[in-house]
């Protein structure tokens, strides 16, 4: 068993799991985290660095690390990779033109090997904007069909009206349960 396994195994008892935050700048990582702790989701500035919070889910206990997405600051994404076992990538349905950059991002970002068997949720963030995308319409745009073996979970939300957020974590949280089941019974 690698010493990965183990660290696993022994967060899974302690019912603790690290979640990254991840995806472009602008696209709404912040104000979803300010979302998801209840917090006042107007006053959002860009994130120079990154910052950590944790909220509690279905008994779980989630460390989510907030990652400033801007351009300079993605080579240090990797510095976050270690023991992490979900990311949340969160992709702006309102900017059409930056879907490419975030597609290549993406599937630059699950090549890493570290990352290998985590969960992947995408949130299509903005829902509540006229002109924003529809997550079937970002699968396509993103080529979701070509990440093969891994599975996912692409949802709509909006960070702004909370819609779909609260769905959005759940399914993590019981991704996150099943994974490490299946880890326990190895
Ligand atoms: N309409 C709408 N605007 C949103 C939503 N979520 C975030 N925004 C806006 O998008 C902008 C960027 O939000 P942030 O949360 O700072 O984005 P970020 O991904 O954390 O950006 P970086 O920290 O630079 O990586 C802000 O002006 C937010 O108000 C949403 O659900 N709907
Ligand atoms: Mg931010």
């Amino acid at each position: 068993m690698g010493l990965l396994t183990i660290l696993r195994k022994q967060k899974w008892k302690e019912k603790e799991a690290r979640v990254l935050l991840l995806g472009l700048d602008n696209a709404g990582k912040t104000t979803i985290l300010k979302r998801l702790l209840n917090e006042n989701t107007i006053t959002v500035s860009p994130t120079f660095g990154f910052q950590i919070r944790t909220i509690n889910v279905e008994g779980l206990h989630l460390t989510i690390w907030d990652i400033g997405g801007q351009k300079t600051l993605r080579s240090f994404w990797k510095n976050y990779f270690e023991s992490t076992e979900a990311i949340v990538w969160v992709v702006d349905s309102l900017d059409e033109s930056r879907l490419l950059e975030c597609k290549h991002q993406l599937h630059e970002l699950l090549l890493e090997e570290k990352l290998l068997n985590i969960s992947l949720l995408i949130l299509a963030n903005k829902s509540d904007a006229a002109g924003s995308l529809d997550a079937k319409t970002i699968e396509q745009l993103l080529h979701l069909d070509e990440l093969k073996s891994r599975h996912y979970c692409i949802l709509s939300v909006s960070a702004i009206t909370g819609d779909g957020i609260q769905e959005a974590i759940n399914w993590l949280a019981s991704d996150l349960r099943e994974s490490k089941m299946g880890i326990l019974s190895n």
